[in-house]
């Protein structure tokens, strides 16, 4: 496992990233606030085409600073088109975003009100691109789409999640997760916010057309908390748990948000 250079605490956290990661302070930079009153309806945006199997679920991984849930992207993908996307984009994996309380933790946020976690569903260019690394080189490179997680009623497709992180508690950690159905953490309504942006962490690449759903999903207070028992730490060392990593909301730049919806 690569050992980190940033992270999310003062001294590596999001205000030092542009020292290592110029970027950061870029035109194109993730997230941002979505100021409902300002995004442009636009007509022309056609509904999201997504097919999730869940057989393109493998394994998940404690990556450090959060955990992925890896899918295979070779063949019989599962692929989002259509909405603001000129081509298609396969799933790579998908990942959260969580605060240290249930008062934020979202990366967006929508008229300033942050939600208790963000889900971020990560696809790429694979029309044009032969991989992820690749497609990050590239602003039509990569689509994220995202789900925001408000605390309420427990979540029946998230509990498999997290119930398997006990298996990776530790940086590093790799285990087997198969047969799961990535549709079932969608919200029922496909309203969708869209604009340019860039990853949110390190390498902060500005290659990702994001796809932000209005509605979000509920999940119980027990099931984020089990989000905050992921360790930075290695096993053998001091247990150090992830109580945070989303970052700031960046400025807009002149950038455009376009709404599916009225
Ligand atoms: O950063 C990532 N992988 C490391 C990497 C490897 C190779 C080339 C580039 C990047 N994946 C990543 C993908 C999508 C998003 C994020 C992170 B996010 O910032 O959480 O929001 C959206
Ligand atoms: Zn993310």
């Amino acid at each position: 496992m690569s050992s980190l250079n940033w992270g999310y605490d003062s001294h590596n956290g999001p205000d030092q990233w542009h020292k290592l990661y110029p970027i950061a302070n870029g035109d194109s930079q993730s997230p941002i606030d979505v100021k409902s009153g300002e995004a442009k309806a636009d007509e022309s945006l056609k509904s999201l085409s997504i097919r999730y199997n869940s057989d393109s679920i493998k394994s998940l991984v404690n990556v450090g600073h959060s955990f992925q849930v890896l899918a295979e992207d070779k063949e019989n993908p599962s692929v989002v088109a259509q909405g603001p996307l000129k081509a298609t984009y396969r799933l790579n994996q998908f990942h959260f975003h969580w605060g240290a309380s249930n008062d934020f933790g979202s990366e967006h946020t929508v008229d300033g009100k942050g939600y208790a976690a963000e889900l971020h569903l990560v696809h790429w260019n694979s029309d044009k691109y032969s991989s992820f690394a690749e497609a990050s080189k590239n602003p039509d490179g990569c689509a994220v789409v995202t789900v925001f997680i408000k605390v309420g009623s427990s979540h029946p497709g998230l509990q498999r999640v997290v119930e398997a992180l006990e298996l990776i508690a530790a940086k590093g950690k790799q285990a087997a997760f198969t047969n799961f159905d990535a549709s079932t953490l969608l919200p029922a309504s496909m309203d969708y916010w869209t604009y340019q942006g860039s990853l949110t962490h390190p390498p902060l690449l500005e290659c990702v057309t994001w796809i932000i759903f209005k509605e979000p999903i509920s999940a119980s207070s027990e099931q984020i908390n089990l989000f905050r028992r992921i360790l930075s730490s290695a096993e053998g060392e001091e247990a150090c748990p992830v109580l945070a990593n989303h970052r700031p909301t960046q400025p807009l730049k002149g950038r455009e948000v376009r709404a599916s919806f009225q």
